[in-house]
């Protein structure tokens, strides 16, 4: 064990965290740990890089599907390595170059690169020990440490060569076939990116619809869609999963049947990483749901320790774990004990699945306002019956909305369709700073003939 080293605050893990020091930290002393790559998961396997290899698929996609406007065009192949090279060739230069400033331009940062855990409390300070020896003794801590995939034991145990987020999008070329275990974010927007790109794509739910926490009707339209273009196997549990001599990797279903695969993709959600930093040392229990736990001001139950993004947020999304970074932030300069302490704001947090069509969501689903007994509107208007949507050929998107009858309180926006993660934001805006369906609808101009015009039909269509 080297000498402990004495700082102000100790960050662990560089995604959401890195950004914590700006000039307002320069005069305190800061140890940041991270133990993979630099800048997190959004960064190296997350976010950016996934949207990067989605838009090639779009792009792809787009050829195949442009005979119906009466363009001929094709797919005549896809260079992997070259999408690849794009991607990463833009994003690992980030990586490098974020840590080099932290670790060479940065005096009053000290960049531990292992991993770290609690040892419990020295001398009034937390006592961090990492993997690679060192000891730092902290008088504040932020825990950023983001989450990890999940793997179910059937297929961790099993000894196939598996493939997560973390290493799909670095393959060395596309595999014929591919399979995907699970049915959430993760499993279709890979699903979209491999299948456009030209593997032959099998997705395993062992529920009955794919992205089941969305509202019904997206998740059950999107599970129709989605089956016309993957091999969608429903109800179906993996129980067995082997290697072949060719290097196949053969799945077992509980219905006795198989499937055969050249790559497995696992994507069944991910596991916070607060089970890993010892936390029991410093007096510390997990939520039931394994997450770090927080008041609305990021403030663990040990004085001194906060925690932000993945770890500790219900919400496993960037923007959220951003905006609770900034919270963060600036709570820890106003002081544990401050009166002006700022709140996490969660209450129209905005998802988008980029998948194919594209999928966002903020407020409540329709069951969710039902079981709330809320006194309810809901219209659905499909993207084929605006003028753009008809440029479109558009047979598929819809933008459903829901709002109070009476007051015309907005309560929730569910869409599916193209650029539904841009058309959405509007709702979002509204949920936020209260604009009512009827403000939102008639107090501005809706461009003509915008695809928006989906939205502005769909609040018209409220029986407010
Ligand atoms: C494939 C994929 C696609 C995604 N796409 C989107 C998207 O389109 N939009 C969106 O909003 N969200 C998306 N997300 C979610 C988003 O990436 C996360 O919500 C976000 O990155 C979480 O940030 P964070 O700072 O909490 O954690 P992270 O960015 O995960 O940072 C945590 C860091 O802590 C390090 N660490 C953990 N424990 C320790 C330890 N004990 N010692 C040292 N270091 C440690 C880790 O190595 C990691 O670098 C996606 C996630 C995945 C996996
Ligand atoms: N566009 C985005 O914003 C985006 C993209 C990717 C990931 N993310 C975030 O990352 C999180 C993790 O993504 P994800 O897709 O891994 O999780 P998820 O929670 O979206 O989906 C997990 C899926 O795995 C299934 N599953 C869980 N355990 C299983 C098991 N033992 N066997 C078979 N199936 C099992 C679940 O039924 C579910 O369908 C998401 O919840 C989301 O918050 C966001």
């Amino acid at each position: 064990m080297s000498t402990p080293q004495k700082v102000d605050l100790a960050i662990i893990g560089t995604g959401s965290g890195n950004s914590i020091p700006d000039e307002r930290y320069d005069d305190m002393s800061i140890a940041i740990f991270e133990e993979n790559l630099f800048g997190g998961t959004c960064l190296n396997v997350g976010c950016i890089p996934t949207k990067m290899f989605v838009y090639a698929a779009d792009v792809a996609e787009a050829a195949r599907t442009a005979g119906r406007y009466g363009v001929d065009a094709s797919v005549n192949g896809v260079d992997w390595q070259a999408i690849v090279a794009r991607v990463f060739g833009r994003i690992d230069p980030i990586t490098t170059g974020g840590r080099e400033y932290r670790v060479d331009r940065c005096p009053t940062i000290t960049v531990y690169e292992s991993h770290v855990r609690f040892d419990g409390v020295d001398d009034e300070r937390y006592r961090l020990v990492t993997d690679a020896g060192d000891v730092v003794l902290a008088s504040q801590v932020i825990i950023a440490a983001g989450a990890r995939s999940a793997v179910p034991d059937v297929i961790a145990e099993s000894g196939v060569r598996y493939y997560t987020n973390n290493d799909v999008m670095r393959l060395p070329t596309l595999p014929k076939r591919m399979a995907i275990v699970g049915s959430g974010y993760i499993a279709s927007e890979f699903a979209h990116v491999f299948s456009a790109l030209g593997v032959e794509v099998s997705v395993i739910a062992r529920g009955p619809r794919l992205l089941r926490p969305m509202d019904d009707d997206i998740s059950s339209r999107f599970t129709e869609v989605a089956s016309e273009q993957w091999d969608v196997r429903l109800n179906t549990q993996v129980t067995g999963a082997a290697t072949l001599e060719d290097g196949t990797v053969r799945l077992a279903f509980g219905d006795g049947t198989t499937l055969d695969a050249d790559a497995l993709l696992v994507a069944t959600g991910r596991i916070p990483n607060g089970d890993l930093l010892s936390l029991e040392s410093i007096g510390v229990d997990l939520t039931d749901d394994g997450r770090v736990p927080v008041d609305e001001h990021g403030r663990t139950p040990a004085r001194g320790v906060w925690s932000l993004g993945d770890v500790s947020s219900p919400y496993q999304l960037k923007h959220v774990a951003n905006h609770e970074q900034r919270v963060v932030q600036g709570n820890v300069l106003r002081g544990w004990e401050s009166t002006e302490l700022e709140s996490f704001d969660h209450r129209f947090v905005p998802a988008a699945v980029f998948t194919h069509p594209q999928i966002a969501s903020v407020g409540l689903t329709e069951a969710h306002a039902r079981e709330r007994g809320l006194d309810i509107t809901v219209k659905v208007q499909a993207y084929g019956d605006v003028a753009y949507g008809w440029a479109m050929e558009d047979t598929v998107g819809f933008c459903k909305l829901i709002a109070e009858r009476g007051t015309g309180r907005l309560l929730g926006a569910h869409l599916m369709g193209a650029q539904a993660s841009s058309i959405i934001q509007p709702v979002i805006q509204a949920m936020s700073f209260g604009l009512s369906a009827r403000d939102m609808a008639r107090g501005q101009y809706w461009i003509h003939p915008a695809l928006p015009e989906v939205l502005e039909n769909a609040l018209l269509g409220l029986e407010l």
